[in-house]
């Protein structure tokens, strides 16, 4: 058991809706669909008088063929079967023709808002939550969902047939109507028992189904480094198991929905043998008719086959309650960074002051604990250390991607919660290590912040940065299709496109990860260069990996475990001899020109 259930737990933003607020929630997607539904409501009432009708029909041509009488009245009859059978089908086709658009609208305003609830979503959420367990929500549980429609309305039409077949039943006798109602409750309580154990089956196959989907998207993201080291049979090995234990838990669920079908159709069973006893008796006694006696052995199968799907309905329609849980968990799911107001930013300068602020990705063990530190408008500011010390959680939380436990970040004096963080973000030009293209050219992604920037504003741009003799060496110049991921073009290149595309955005601060790919000489002078551009006039804090870099900087700030351990410019801190020139030993040194293997260490601690 405990490996089947391995993985399976909720995320950290599952929560449980009571019925009553599921189904208001389902209804209010259901609601504008208001007319359609009345539509197929009627449908569904006129297509189940037809179907109840047939049998009757029939049972008035078993009494006629047993009074002798059939001669007369067979076309009558036949007549009456065609015109209930092509009524039922034309009902039929309007009201299935109808409830699809129904279900497909609501799937389509609930994936769009499950969508964009997974847009609206701060980092820390991406960071938690596997993209593949994401896409399943959006695509198989609102799938899913749309199943509790489509049963939901054939419920509606069994139960109108149960209902009109029972008054059929009374009419004719009420012993035997008595007596076939008599397995109802049996059959309902057996439901309801069910329900419980097929909702729990429900969720955890689901939750399985999108480990498979978590994994399957981490291997196709990691592909090449797979390849490279030439580990597809351990990605294999590891896919093997979860996928094992799809396959497992939902052989389980299958079980547990098999196991009701039986139990039903025995109860089902044993109250047609009754009947067919009493009412065989009741026949030869004189006391029914065979007609009737026909029509209680049809009215019973036509009785018990929606009463038992009544009942297998609670499994499906649970495992769709369970999917719209999951989905409108995904859209409720409360934003972590949280903004006490949304004064608008204006013009920023760009003036940054931490004030005594505690950050931890689990608060429990905090990355910075108490930390202070202040950025001038326009000052450009390195920081460096070893993996780990916290230099790029400082920029998540500038950025605001990540919310601090405790203390104050500032913003040319404003408190960053108060500001209106979509105004603020577009102010900010954060530049990762690795920097993602969309595919579409170059033009597009460096007209990405800015879709209205024309033709000429995106060369001058591209000019601007590293003189633009890197546009030359693309196939098609700036139209040059950039393909998925930017996979057409250098890791040079797509740097470039960067730092082009932040110069169409203009923001007032600059926090920049630099890549550590190293490139050729060349391209490396030209993002120098347009390093210079992007970064004049802004407030810049560079993650450094670069000499060129620390060496031009205002300050260089050293971190270690989530504090300042050292700060000032280039040479002054390597002639101090501290923290600095440890890590400069380690990471910086070697970029030197002059550097030669085994030289160019700077003593450290006066050693
Ligand atoms: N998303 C995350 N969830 C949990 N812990 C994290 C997360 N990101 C970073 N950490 C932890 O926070 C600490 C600081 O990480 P951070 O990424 O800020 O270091 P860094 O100095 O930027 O390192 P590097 O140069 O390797 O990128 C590390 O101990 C790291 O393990």
């Amino acid at each position: 058991m405990g490996f089947i259930m391995d993985g399976l737990d909720a995320e950290d933003y599952d929560r449980t809706y009571n019925d009553r607020d599921l189904l208001r929630r389902i209804a209010s997607y259901f609601r504008p669909k208001l007319g359609a539904m009345v539509l197929v409501a009627v449908m569904i009432v006129l297509s189940s008088m037809s179907q109840a009708a047939m049998p009757l029909v029939a049972s008035w041509g078993v009494d006629a063929i047993a009074d002798g009488t059939i001669g007369e009245v067979w076309w009558l009859l036949t007549g009456g079967l065609l015109v209930a059978g092509a009524f039922g089908w034309v009902f039929n086709y309007v009201r299935q023709r109808n409830s699809s658009r129904v279900t497909g609208d609501v799937v389509l305003r609930l994936r769009e808002d499950a969508f964009d609830a997974v847009l609206e979503r701060d980092l820390s959420f991406y960071d938690e939550t596997p993209s593949g367990k994401i896409v399943s929500r959006v695509t198989s549980d609102t799938d899913d969902f749309a199943t509790v429609s489509t049963l939901t309305m054939d419920l509606i039409s069994q139960v109108l047939m149960v209902g009109f077949v029972t008054v059929l039943l009374f009419l004719r006798s009420v012993e035997l109507a008595l007596l076939t109602l008599l397995v109802v409750p049996i059959v309902m309580g057996l439901a309801l028992l069910f329900r419980r154990l097929a909702r729990a089956s429900t969720r955890r196959a689901q939750r399985s189904l999108s480990r498979v989907n978590a994994n399957l998207q981490e291997t196709m993201g990691g592909i090449t480094v797979a390849k490279n080291f030439r580990q597809e049979q351990q990605v294999y090995d590891e896919f093997q198991p979860i996928n094992r234990q799809s396959y497992d838990v939902t052989l389980r669920q299958g079980f547990v929905f098999s196991a009701i079908f039986p139990v039903l159709f025995l109860v089902a069973g044993l109250a047609t043998v009754a009947l067919v006893q009493l009412g065989g008796t009741a026949v030869l006694g004189g006391g029914l008719s065979a007609g009737d006696w026909y029509l209680f052995l049809q009215g019973v199968s036509l009785f018990w086959f929606p009463l038992t799907s009544i009942a297998a309905f609670w499994s499906q329609f649970q495992q769709g309650l369970s999917a719209s849980e999951r989905v409108f968990a995904l859209i409720d799911a409360e934003p972590r960074v949280v903004q006490t107001d949304a004064q608008p930013p204006g013009e920023l300068a760009g003036r940054i002051e931490f004030q005594d602020v505690t950050f931890g990705y689990d608060p429990a063990h905090p990355v910075l604990r108490s930390f202070d530190l202040l950025i001038e408008a326009g000052e450009t500011v390195a920081l460096v250390g070893h993996t780990g010390a916290g230099k790029s959680t400082l920029s998540k939380l500038i950025t605001r991607f990540y919310e601090f436990q405790q203390g104050r970040l500032l913003i040319d004096g404003r408190d960053i919660r108060t500001l209106d963080l979509p105004g603020y973000r577009k102010q900010i030009g954060a530049v990762p290590q690795a920097p993602f293209l969309f595919s579409g050219t170059v033009a597009d992604n460096i007209r990405y912040p800015r879709p209205d920037a024309d033709d000429d504003e995106v060369l001058a741009a591209a000019t601007a940065v590293g003189g633009g003799d890197w546009i030359e060496a693309l196939p098609h110049g700036l139209a040059t299709d950039v393909g998925e991921h930017g996979r057409a073009l250098s890791m040079g290149q797509r740097q470039l496109v960067a730092l082009a595309r932040l110069l169409i955005q203009d923001p007032a601060i600059v926090v920049l990860d630099e890549a550590t790919a190293s490139v050729d000489p060349l391209t490396e002078a030209q993002i120098q260069e347009g390093l210079d551009v992007v970064l004049a006039g802004r407030t810049s804090i560079v993650i450094a990996h670069r000499l060129s870099t620390i060496e031009h900087v205002d300050r260089i700030i050293v971190l270690d475990h989530g504090q300042i351990v050292e700060e000032g410019d280039h040479a002054t801190l390597l002639a101090r001899g501290g923290r600095y020139c440890q890590v400069y030993n380690t990471y910086f040194r070697h970029q030197s020109p002059n550097y030669r293997a085994g030289s160019g260490f700077v003593p450290v601690g006066g050693a």
